[in-house]
């Protein structure tokens, strides 16, 4: 027992060891910034202003703030020794508490970093004159992996609306990575190559702002020209093509008559599977041949790569894919410039490259600088976001702190890198294995020619990596399920430095998952890919805190993303718990330790709404964001804690599995319009739908208390309360709902048995 106590002193001292490291760190990074600050607001290249960078007015309050919320931490932390070493509350519950404060006191302390010094940037690339033939090649990496989890008639709409940029189309190449290795995406693409000589000429003539054609045909505001109306049929007529080869799961020769890519079917053999199938990289159009019919505009690259595959070999999902890209691309174009793409995640402004050239070109900051990170934003997102799927924390609001210091994160998509980024940090130029690849080699042999295709399939081979240093020192990272959280995150530890482009029309806009299941498989997802990470040689809070900084530090609030579990599900049960034993948890109304706790929460929670709406939220959005935070931390986090725990143990393995962007089931497209929950049965919602229960008997008991006996639990009351306000939904959904989104009888049964086991646990132990 005392040594017990003795470490839990040892380990206050600790906290408060760190907690003044981290206001040294705040205070060197301060130092730094001052300095470097004055010089970072105006740019420009020679007298005309590419882009500005102006601080939120909220970090100064915000520091303040910092200061003091820090004291009440360190004063919590004492309270917690100290009740541990006199009071008589059972060990069990101290011991917990204090965990669960230490991992919340240490998320908040990566939050702050994200709020030590937040700064918004604007760029003009109305002044951006360089002439057309001095602008850098651009490649972009587009990857599917599924053509019925990511419709091919989708991947079409996101190529045409990069094909489409206004740049000259003889420097965009356009690559898309399929892991599906699937026909009916070749077919598709073939399709789109045809389209792009009709539409590209369209949208630069007319200047068209919507430049995936599914947006623009459905969208009712205009009116239309004969042009325009021709356009549309033939766009629906590609269509129904793509979607009825997708239907019918076969290219049939029919669809092919006159095309002179007939053999390459050939390819599909009957030992062709996703899994074990050769490389196959098809030019579909060629800027060096390829013009529309009044040959007046060139048409961009677009290839098509499939990477060989094999059961042996492991290929690493979209890390694997991206670097497969870097290198054919390096081979065929070795633009100098790439843009990153998922599927799903089409072009919204045509402006897009010249925008991030306002920074990737300036010779102020080029050096050293990686890449230009776009939010990612999202369509048909409900008005309120219930399942706070388009991500504002993670894509805006963090990503303005990352940018206040060595830049955003890198998210996947909608990125420019400078190629040289995946090649060593800005000082140390790592060498590819073989010189065809080195990253400011000029290419200028023609695509098509023999050694170029050839060497394409080389690289693209899946034994080509082996004893390279692909994916550990140069291109995308492996060893994460969230490649571009570790590979952005490496890159910074390597002293890259990123910037966040936020314009007002979006950039580009994709899919969220939309369905509840959806959202929490996703994050588990996440979460494990996150763990991996944080328990990696290049944990954040060791390599990433000692390279970085307070970057490194910002780096851990994702790292340990999982750890939020144990304060949710702590806070979740066991006051409620001990309530309903009356054993006392958290200090009572008289006391002055009372005031701390709720000047604590209030706090944290204040800033969390602050942030969210000074960045442009709303207060409904806000409140559904929080709940989604909870709901993680009882799904999400909790089967991603144990998934990457069994991982380690060597008792399972875990995939990439894909999020679904097509909802063929009307009903629940209804619900989430009207913002209504879809639970189901899946067992990730068991804990959840307990803690509901547990909250909802720990209320109405405390509730029963306060009025009989007076004085009562508050605390404990005003947290179940809180839990009952956020679980209204759900209460719902167990029993006043008939629709296919109810909670499934199933997991209501399975909870209430859980809820009788804590109660009996509770008994043995808090008695
Ligand atoms: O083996 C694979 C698996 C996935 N993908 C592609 O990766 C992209 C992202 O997949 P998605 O199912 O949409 O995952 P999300 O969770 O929605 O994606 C987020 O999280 C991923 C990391 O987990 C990042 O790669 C994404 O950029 C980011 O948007 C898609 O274009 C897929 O086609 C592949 O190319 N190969
Ligand atoms: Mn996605």
């Amino acid at each position: 027992m005392s040594t017990l106590k003795k470490k839990l002193v040892y380990k206050y001292i600790k906290i408060l060891c760190s907690n003044l490291l981290i206001f040294v760190l705040i205070q060197k990074e301060k130092k730094k910034k001052s300095n470097t600050m004055e010089r970072q607001r105006k740019h420009s290249v020679g007298g005309t202003t590419l882009h500005t960078c102006h601080p939120c007015r909220r970090t100064i309050p915000y520091r303040i703030y910092a200061l003091v919320h820090t004291c009440g931490i360190i004063a919590l932390m004492y309270h917690h020794v100290h009740s541990l070493l006199t009071s008589n509350t059972p060990l069990i519950i101290t011991c917990l508490l204090l965990l669960s404060d230490i991992v919340l006191a240490f998320m908040w302390a990566t939050a702050a970093s994200l709020r030590f010094n937040p700064i918004h940037r604007t760029e003009y690339p109305e002044n951006y004159t360089t002439e057309p033939e001095d602008l850098p090649k651009l490649d972009v990496f587009i990857c599917t992996a599924d053509p019925y989890k990511e419709p091919p008639i989708m991947v079409v709409n996101t190529a045409l609306s990069v094909m489409a940029y206004d740049y000259p189309s003889d420097k965009i190449s356009v690559y898309v990575s399929d892991d599906g290795g699937s026909s009916l995406t070749l077919f598709a693409l073939m399709e789109a190559a045809k389209f792009s000589k009709h539409w590209l000429p369209f949208c630069k003539h007319n200047n068209i702002q919507d430049r995936s054609p599914e947006l623009y045909f459905s969208s009712k505001s205009h009116s239309w020209s004969d042009e325009a109306e021709n356009l549309k049929l033939m766009y629906q007529d590609m269509k129904s093509r793509v979607e009825h080869v997708v239907e019918s799961g076969i290219v049939e020769t029919t669809f092919l008559t006159g095309n002179h890519f007939c053999g390459v079917f050939d390819l599909w053999t009957k030992t062709f599977t996703r899994h074990d199938h050769p490389t196959i990289i098809q030019v579909l159009q060629n800027s060096e041949t390829d013009m529309d019919d009044t040959k007046k505009y060139i048409m961009p690259n677009l290839i098509y790569v499939s990477r060989e595959k094999s059961k042996v070999s492991s290929h690493h999902f979209k890390a694997g894919a991206l670097n497969t890209l870097l290198r054919v691309s390096g081979v065929m174009t070795n633009a100098p410039i790439i843009l990153t793409q998922d599927c799903d995640m089409y072009s919204n402004d045509p402006t897009t490259p010249v925008r991030a050239l306002c920074y990737l070109t300036d010779p102020e900051i080029k050096t050293g600088l990686g890449f230009v990170q776009f939010p990612q934003k999202f369509q048909g997102v409900s008005k309120n976001d219930i399942y706070a799927c388009a991500f504002k924390r993670l894509f805006e609001i963090n990503a303005v702190g990352f940018d206040g210091l060595m830049g955003p994160n890198y998210v996947g998509t909608g990125c420019f890198f400078h190629r040289r980024a995946f090649y060593g940090g800005p000082s140390i130029l790592i060498l590819p294995e073989i010189d065809e690849l080195k990253p400011d080699r000029i290419a200028n042999k023609p695509i098509k020619a023999q050694d170029v295709l050839a060497l394409a399939h080389r690289v693209a081979g899946c034994v080509y990596e082996q004893n390279t240093n692909w994916g550990s020192k140069i291109g995308f990272r492996y060893g994460s399920l969230v490649e571009d959280y570790y590979t952005g995150y490496r890159l910074h530890g390597e002293g890259w430095r990123s910037v966040f482009c936020n314009p007002k029309r979006a950039a580009f806009r994709g899919d969220a998952p939309k369905s509840l299941i959806d959202v929490v498989s996703q994050q588990k997802r996440w979460a494990i890919g996150l763990f991996e990470v944080a328990f990696s040689r290049y944990s954040p809070i060791t390599y990433g805190v000692k390279s970085m900084g307070l970057m490194g530090l910002a780096y851990c609030q994702y790292a340990f993303w999982g750890f939020w579990s144990l304060p949710i599900l702590v806070y979740g049960f066991l006051p409620q718990l001990a309530l309903l034993y009356g054993v006392s948890v958290f200090p009572k109304s008289s006391d002055p330790w009372f005031w701390l706790y709720i000047v604590l929460f209030l706090g944290a929670y204040a800033q969390d709404l602050l942030d969210f709406v000074l960045e442009g939220g709303t207060y409904g959005g806000w409140w559904n964001d929080q709940r989604m935070w909870s709901i993680r931390g009882f799904s999400s986090h909790v089967f991603g804690s144990i998934e990457f725990a069994l991982k380690a143990l060597n008792l399972s393995t875990h995939g990439f599995t894909l999020t679904s962007k097509t909802n063929d089931d009307e009903e629940q497209s209804k619900r989430y319009e009207k913002e209504i929950f879809d639970f189901g049965s899946s067992s990730m919602f068991l804990p959840m739908t307990t803690a509901a229960i547990v909250n909802l008997l720990a209320f109405v008991w405390g509730l029963y208390g306060l009025l009989a006996w007076g004085e009562g639990f508050v605390l404990e009351l005003m947290l179940a309360s809180f839990a009952v306000v956020n679980c209204l939904p759900i209460y719902e959904a167990m029993m006043l709902r008939n629709d296919d989104g109810k909670l499934s009888k199933r997991i209501c049964f399975l909870a209430g048995i859980f809820t009788f086991v804590l109660i009996v646990l509770g008994y043995l132990f808090l008695k």
